[in-house]
């Protein structure tokens, strides 16, 4: 538990200060609570020895106890304002900018980080986690350290009365301390399992959500609502299991604190018959019984929050501590753009290279069709380029420079993508073109948009430019999205150009539409395309055709197509497909 609130207080950064502080005014509060107490049974003393005629009560004295029994109960409430103003928001204030700082890291990270962890986890990791530490955090430190700050005060404010009033008290602090121990070392074996659940149940929804299209479909949203019932099931039994594991040891740590209650009015009472102790003493003492462990008390649903808290650190410093993909990399203006990749060899995972020993140069301005099978690496290379992975061997260069010393951002100024499955922003398609170019004017945004033959039907939507498009871009044709990811990467103009030619969702008159996009689109650049059309391919200035990973042909098409190999079998299946003669 005291690593946690350690961990609590570090994360809390620059601001711990205020959390050190808030301790002060915890202690602070504690005596000002104190202090009436005390104040009344001092008072009742002097009471007692004035009916007995041993002290004579002035009216001064009446008025002047009544002032410091109001100052007091003023000065509680000072002191429980200043904790409150200087520890609760510090929680709200590093997490908004932990969150700025995650979303600033989850940018930086190559793609392959996304694949090694799912999307529940890093999605409830920025939302539901962050928020637990934002609601819980300081209240954990309020429970548990100003708990004990309180009650130790107030045992040694005891101790000035009684040394054995004050010893029983302690045991009392130091036994339940000891449930809690036992009480945490059972959460710090149920807090994954429940963080696990947790995220099982975010990706489960995240699945279902995103693949309702697909489902509808198939009319299967009794399998896919299947696996969102498991998991949210896993959930409520992992749940109440970990409670039924708390029972034992929450209830022995309060029949901890009740016994050492008792038995401080037991030994106030035994003291005051044997005449050691007074009466308005021993009434302090019962009062005292009753407020002295009333904030240790919920230390038991700390010790379990705290364990949660632990596990929902290390999520965050396991992201945090993410490898940024431009760590040695700088800012570097870019003054060519031919493209070579090296003896480059990359795989995804540990199994298996999807890219081998690979090199080719794509000189500038010129354009470079890569074909072959499914899945024989034509995609992983564009990711190269575009640094989205570092290559495991060998090195990919853009003008000359090694992508791993170039910056990210720096690099993909001079790329613009064209990805087969485009994703369109939840906003206006205004926005949603000038992605590719932030500053754009409405004018440069429209010109763009005629040259990528999106123009016509944005204006015959109902608001136009202004028309929101759903989320993840639904309300539109896939070729129609296709077409506004043209505009976006025209309005960007950068000197190369990715891109996947897509056919295949597309019917014939938004084919021609998109290529006659695409055609505006690479004029002038360095051109990578994935290759799919026959006019494309034959056109290129150099095709690299890839097998499982390597290039086994390349060339230009008149070359390849007198060759026996893949290159002449792919033509023949897309002649057949697009209904060419030889
Ligand atoms: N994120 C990923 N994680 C693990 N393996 C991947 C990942 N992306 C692709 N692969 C694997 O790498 C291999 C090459 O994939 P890639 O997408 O580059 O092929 P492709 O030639 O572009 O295929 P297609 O024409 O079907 O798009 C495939 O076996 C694929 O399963």
């Amino acid at each position: 538990m005291l690593k946690s609130l350690g961990r609590i207080v570090k994360w809390s950064g620059d601001r711990r200060k205020r959390l050190y502080l808030g301790f002060v005014y915890s202690f602070f509060h504690t005596i000002f609570t104190a202090l009436p107490i005390m104040g009344a049974a001092h008072g009742l003393n002097l009471i007692l020895a004035d009916h007995r005629g041993e002290a004579e009560l002035s009216s001064w004295w009446v008025g002047g106890m009544a002032v410091f029994m109001v100052a007091a109960v003023a000065g509680r409430f000072w002191f429980a304002y200043l904790r409150a103003v200087a520890q609760e928001s510090v929680g709200y204030e590093v997490t908004a900018e932990q969150r700025i700082r995650i979303g600033g890291i989850l940018k930086q990270v190559p793609l392959g980080f996304f694949d090694k962890k799912n999307a529940g986890e890093i999605a409830s990791a920025v939302t539901t986690d962050l928020s637990f530490i934002e609601m819980l955090g300081m209240k954990m430190i309020d429970v548990v350290v100003n708990g004990y700050i309180s009650a130790l005060t107030l045992v040694i404010c005891l101790a000035f009365y009684s040394l054995p009033v004050a010893l029983v008290a302690l045991a009392g602090i130091l036994l339940s301390a000891l449930f809690l121990k036992l009480l945490g070392l059972q959460s710090r074996k149920n807090a994954p399992v429940h963080q696990q659940a947790q995220d099982n149940m975010v990706s489960a929804a995240i699945e279902y959500i995103r693949g309702m299209p697909t489902v509808k479909a198939f009319k299967q949203d009794g399998v896919s609502r299947e696996g969102v019932r498991r998991a949210f099931q896993m959930s409520k039994e992992i749940n109440i299991k970990i409670e039924k594991n708390y029972v034992p040891y929450n209830t022995l740590h309060q029949f901890a604190l009740k016994a050492a209650s008792v038995g401080i009015v037991a030994v106030s009472a035994l003291l005051a018959a044997r005449g050691v102790m007074d009466l308005p003493t021993m009434l302090m003492m019962s009062i005292f019984s009753f407020v002295i462990f009333g904030h240790v008390e919920s230390v038991n649903n700390a010790a379990h929050v705290l364990e949660v808290i632990d596990v929902t650190l290390d999520k965050l410093e396991d992201i945090e501590q993410a490898e940024g993909s431009d760590r040695n990399s700088r800012d570097l203006a870019l003054s060519a753009y031919d493209i070579s990749f090296r003896e480059v060899s990359f795989a995804y995972d540990d199994q298996r290279d999807v890219l081998k020993d690979i090199s080719f140069v794509i000189p500038q301005n010129t354009t470079t069709a890569i074909v072959g099978p499914s899945g024989s690496g034509k995609s992983t290379i564009c990711r190269l380029i575009a640094k989205f992975y570092p290559a495991d061997r060998g090195s990919v260069s853009v003008g000359g420079i090694d992508v791993s010393e170039i910056h990210g951002d720096s690099l993909l100024q001079h790329i613009s993508m064209v990805f087969q499955k485009v994703y369109l922003f939840q906003d206006t398609i205004l926005n949603n073109i000038r992605f590719g170019r932030p500053e754009a004017s409405f004018e440069e945004v429209e010109e763009a948009a005629k040259k990528a033959c999106c123009h016509e039907f944005i204006m015959a939507l109902p608001s136009g430019y202004e028309t929101v498009i759903g989320d993840g871009g639904s309300t539109l044709s896939g070729g129609e999205k296709q077409r506004i990811s043209i505009a976006r990467a025209m309005l960007k103009d950068a000197p190369i150009v990715i891109l996947d030619e897509a056919t295949a969702s597309v019917d014939p008159e938004n084919e021609q539409a998109i290529q006659q996009a695409i055609s505006a689109l690479v004029h002038g650049k360095t051109i990578v395309i994935i290759a799919h059309r026959l006019a494309t391919i034959r056109n290129a200035d150099q095709i690299l055709v890839l097998d499982e990973g390597r290039i086994v042909q390349r060339g230009k098409h008149e070359e390849l197509i007198t060759q026996e190999g893949i290159y002449r079998r792919f033509m023949a299946i897309r002649q057949t497909a697009e209904g060419w003669e030889m």
